[in-house]
């Protein structure tokens, strides 16, 4: 079955929505977005938050010190890292605990990365644009895509690549902020594909 991570979560309302619909994973941005929250807010949400959703702190190069302060906080499981980021990051992360998901330009990067997931997302992540899904690879490991997809898309994408995860923000947003009624039609079009 193919797991969701919603992104891009700032308000309370949010987490509530996620709560009743329970994707397996939500994602903070911590990077200049007009998604982006600082560490104190996360804490609040992550607070209100169901356990049986895990959470991923979404960052472009970040320092391992502020990825290992959320970790320690308890407000982060997982990092997922854009960018030019070294396998040896990566490695230093789970040496800490933190489970990784790799954002890759080609399949050559992918087959490489030593993260325990790899994101194909668009050039502009979380701008709605989709990820050029020519560059998926028949993939020998666990992979998430991401990047425009919605829920009129994603059944076919899922039903094509067969990800482990799929990841969803702009197109579940109405004025920039979380719409209710859009996740949980996301949610539906993704626990009914094949
Ligand atoms: O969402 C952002 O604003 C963002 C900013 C900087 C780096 C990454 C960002 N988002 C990464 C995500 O995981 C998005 O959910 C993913 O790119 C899909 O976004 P969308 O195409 O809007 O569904």
């Amino acid at each position: 079955m193919t797991k969701i991570k919603i992104c891009g979560l700032k308000r309370n309302q949010d987490i509530h929505t996620v709560n009743k619909l329970l994707p397996e994973f939500i994602g903070f941005v911590f990077a200049p977005s007009q998604r982006e929250i600082s560490f104190e807010q996360a804490k609040k949400l992550h607070s209100l938050l169901s356990p049986l959703i895990k959470t991923v702190g979404v960052f472009v190069e970040p320092s391992n010190k502020d990825v290992l302060a959320l970790y320690s906080m308890g407000v982060i499981q997982i990092a997922q890292l854009h960018g030019n980021i070294a396998h040896k990051q990566i490695n230093f992360l789970q040496k800490n605990g933190l489970k990784t998901i790799h954002v890759v330009k080609n399949a050559r990067s992918a087959k490489n990365s030593p993260a325990e997931y790899v994101m194909f997302d668009s050039p502009n992540p979380g701008s709605g644009k989709t990820a050029d899904l020519d560059k998926i690879p028949r993939q020998q490991r666990p992979f998430v895509i991401a990047g425009g997809l919605n829920s009129s898309n994603v059944t076919q994408v899922i039903e094509k690549f067969h990800p482990d995860i799929v990841d969803v923000s702009s197109s579940i947003e109405t004025n920039g902020k979380k719409d209710p009624q859009k996740i949980k039609e996301f949610i539906r079009s993704v626990r009914n594909a094949k």
